[in-house]
């Protein structure tokens, strides 16, 4: 049997001069990063310039020749492919997902995400959804479970709102905002308002300027004991969150959310490594779905940690890049495909939060479909599904910190200049706008 090598086209990766490895400064402060610029002292002209020449988006006019400061979006029509375009490895059916809990989670950034954790039926893993924003909402984990109490549904976190102590529906948050009696908004009923808007929308009301009267303290509500809850039946005739649902969030912008679709990588968001630009990835996502005029977004975690092959085959594919070969030879080596990975889980996680086409009629023209925050073209194909369950209106490029900006933020050094060159020249990835 021929040796899994000899297939292989020899490897050509251009000599890197090392440039100086910043101290983790990829990992200071989403709100420190200042994008001043494509011109980055200390970098090898080849990253700046690659010699290669990246494919172009699917279903897209050419990409500019250009590096902007700011990545921006391309507009994507995939339906506009040429046949002859090699097509991403799709799955035959979409797996069926449920999400199990969700919870609000605090950020050291400042932004609040809520933590999505999803079970399926294709594997056992626990995927995830990092939800920005508050009108993204679960399906599955909003649809009514037979003989829960309003407890059960707060703990598994189908609530509107905020949880606070006390607090005794799922529905109805009793307290988000004092607003004088009869006031009206400019979305309609105060009823309707406070049923819906979460702390952080109505401050943010205030201060675009809008008169609030001093209200009563809010009366205090009497500690309420699980047992109570777990007694209270619920309402005849009580469905889901669908009456409360009413977009308020200010920040939405009349785009559609971005979304990522992040693969788990160990060592690059949690041990520091800098052989790849994962943990910046996953950084970056956040901080652009948080900005104050983003209409929120999803980073769909998936594990599909190295590729699809694991943390055991991946530290071996890293000693044999050590010993000179390249990520993609280095998993052929391993007897794995170059890239192990699917994107069916992710294109069933974003249609159950109401990303996928069969919801967009119900939105504005220019809210529908998603931009996908990604490099890899095969990505923004495979996420739409068989039969194009979501639709990627445009992509934004991920460009990496360090040839963005100058000083120490971004990941540096030999080996992720030698990574991104094979994601450009043996992956196809579009590390440009
Ligand atoms: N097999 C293998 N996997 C790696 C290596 N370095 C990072 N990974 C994995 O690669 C995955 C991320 O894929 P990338 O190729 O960096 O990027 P992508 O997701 O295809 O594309 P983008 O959306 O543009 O980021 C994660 O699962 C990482 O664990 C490596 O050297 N070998």
């Amino acid at each position: 049997m021929a040796h899994p090598t000899e297939d292989l086209p020899s490897h050509a990766s251009p000599m890197i001069s090392p440039v100086p490895r910043p101290s983790a400064g990829y990992l200071s402060n989403w709100s420190e990063l200042q994008e001043d610029g494509p011109g980055t002292p200390g970098l090898p002209n080849n990253l700046l310039s690659p010699a290669f020449t990246p494919p172009a988006t699917p279903g897209a006019a050419t990409p500019s020749r250009h590096l902007h400061a700011e990545p921006k979006s391309t507009p994507v029509d995939t339906s506009l492919d040429e046949p002859s375009i090699k097509q991403p490895r799709l799955v035959e059916r979409l797996p069926n997902v449920e999400c199990l809990v969700r919870a609000r989670i605090p950020t050291t950034s400042g932004a609040e995400m809520f933590l999505h954790l999803y079970q399926n039926d294709s594997d056992n893993k626990e995927h995830l959804a990092i939800v920005f924003g508050n009108n993204i909402r679960s399906r599955s984990l909003d649809a009514e479970r037979p003989g829960e109490t309003e407890m059960d549904r707060m703990i598994r976190g189908a609530y509107v709102g905020r949880l606070r102590p006390g607090r005794t529906s799922s529905r109805i948050d009793p307290e988000p905002k004092k607003r004088p009696l009869g006031k009206r908004t400019r979305s309609g009923s105060a009823l309707k308002n406070v049923t819906t808007v979460p702390e952080e929308a109505a401050v943010s009301e205030e201060e675009e300027g809008e008169t609030e009267q001093p209200t009563a303290a809010a009366p205090v509500q009497s500690p309420v004991s699980m047992q109570d809850l777990e007694r209270q039946p619920r309402k005849q005739g009580e469905t889901g969150l669908e009456p409360v649902l009413e977009s308020l969030d200010p920040k939405a912008s009349g785009k559609a959310p971005l979304v990522r679709i992040h693969s788990e990588c160990y060592t690059g968001e949690t041990a520091w490594s800098a052989r790849c630009d994962c943990g910046e990835q996953l950084d970056e996502a956040a901080r652009l779905m948080s900005l104050p005029r983003s209409p929120g977004g999803v980073i769909v975690y998936l594990r599909q940690e190295g590729r699809g092959i694991g943390l055991a085959s991946k530290l071996k594919a890293y000693n044999l890049q050590d010993l000179g070969n390249d990520t993609v030879e280095a998993n052929l080596l391993l007897r794995h495909p170059a890239d192990a990975r699917t994107y069916g889980l992710a294109t069933a996680i974003l249609q159950d939060l109401g990303l996928g086409t069969d919801t967009d009629a119900q939105k504005p023209p220019e809210e529908r479909g998603i931009r996908l925050l990604t490099n890899n073209p095969d990505k923004v194909r495979a996420v739409e599904g068989p039969n194009k369950e979501v639709r990627v209106r445009e992509r934004v490029a991920m460009i990496p910190i360090a040839w963005r900006t100058s000083g120490a933020k971004g990941v540096r050094g030999a080996e992720i200049e030698k990574y991104l060159e094979t994601k450009i020249g043996r992956m196809g990835h579009m590390i440009r706008e």
